[in-house]
């Protein structure tokens, strides 16, 4: 039998009812009580990290898991990890470059109903979170719904219905019906992995509408060491009201700009238009493609937390990890 490390993080699966909305307060094996199936199917140790709202969780949360993983990584075969659904995208996008080329399951979570409600979506991913932690393919996935998704591709698209997440611009890697993994996408690792204990959370996300005033860009560009901006259609930045310079003057201070477009599919392209190809050609900014906005950002803070070097940042961002960008392979 495998043994596999559950580590509690909170979230809708571990909460109970207060006068005021739901709140986590279970441990991991009390949610392991209610789902028996999973002692049949491995042997499992519990942790309990934080007992969070996901709207709570932030970096030091993503520092504190890839530390817990990393101090017990020989002793487990997989790891699952119970989440809340608002922001496990991002913490999945995080521990992917925390934790890269990991040969064993590292495996996240959670439901949109507690684990006490009748008709719960808790014990079917619980128990398809075992399954596949030791069964399935090495790294950092999302099992949800009956769905296997890589950790960089993930993102919430259904705020009640059980199908939370969806697998962005990359193919889901797998699907378990009845407890029967059809895994369709392997991931290839190496014998150990390799961890990282540095973000620098210094990065801010500016979603553009018509009309977003400069004052805003620039007092992001002020407050932050890192930047993404989720511009329209394959992306760009406005021409009017300078925020061109605002961007230029950012970027020579040596901030770090990421574009990248708020459509939810097929990334961006700035060089379709002169509304970014202008940008893209005259000022040091890198551009998302085909990634997801929560990889884009936790990349970034990654990158941060190793240099502040353009030319380095840059291939960095560009370096495919756990597929996150697909644009530049086999260029
Ligand atoms: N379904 C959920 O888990 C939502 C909850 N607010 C959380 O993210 O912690």
């Amino acid at each position: 039998m495998k043994n596999i490390l559950m580590i509690g993080t909170g979230g809708t699966i571990a909460s109970g009812q207060t006068a005021e909305g739901l709140a986590p307060e279970l441990d991991p094996s009390r949610l392991l009580q209610d789902t028996p199936r999973v002692a049949q199917l491995c042997r499992v140790d519990c942790l309990q990290l934080y007992s969070l709202d996901s709207t709570n969780i932030r970096p030091c949360h993503w520092l504190g898991l890839a530390r817990a993983i990393r101090e017990r990584y020989d002793q487990y075969d997989g790891f699952v990890i119970s989440h809340g659904t608002d922001t496990m995208a991002y913490t999945a996008a995080a521990l992917s470059y925390l934790i890269q080329d990991c040969p064993k399951p590292i495996v996240l979570t959670g439901a949109q109903k507690p684990i006490w409600y009748d008709g719960t979506d808790s014990k079917r991913n619980l128990t398809d979170a075992f399954l596949y932690a030791c069964r399935g393919c090495g790294g950092v996935q999302i099992v949800f719904n009956g769905k296997v998704i890589l950790g960089t591709r993930a993102r919430k698209t259904f705020s009640k219905s059980f199908q939370a997440f969806s697998s962005v611009n990359y193919p889901e890697l797998a699907l378990i019906q009845d407890e029967r993994l059809l895994q369709y996408i392997t991931t290839g690792s190496r014998p150990a992995p390799r961890f990282y204990d540095a973000l620098d959370g210094s990065v801010g996300l500016l979603k553009l509408i018509p009309g977003t005033r400069r004052e805003l860009l620039a007092f992001m560009a002020d407050h932050y060491d890192g930047l993404v901006i989720e511009g329209f259609g394959v992306g760009g930045l406005p021409e009017y009201d300078g925020f061109y310079d605002v961007v230029r003057q950012a970027a020579e201070a040596g901030k770090l700009i990421v574009m990248t477009t708020q459509v939810p599919n097929e990334g961006s392209d700035l060089t379709v238009y002169h509304v970014g190809g202008h940008l893209k050609h005259t000022l040091q900014v890198l551009e998302a493609y085909d990634m997801t906005t929560e990889s884009a950002v936790c990349k970034l803070m990654w990158i941060l937390g190793q240099t502040r070097d353009f030319a380095q940042a840059e291939k960095l961002f560009y370096t495919p990890v756990s597929r996150d960008i697909l644009r530049f392979s086999g260029e």
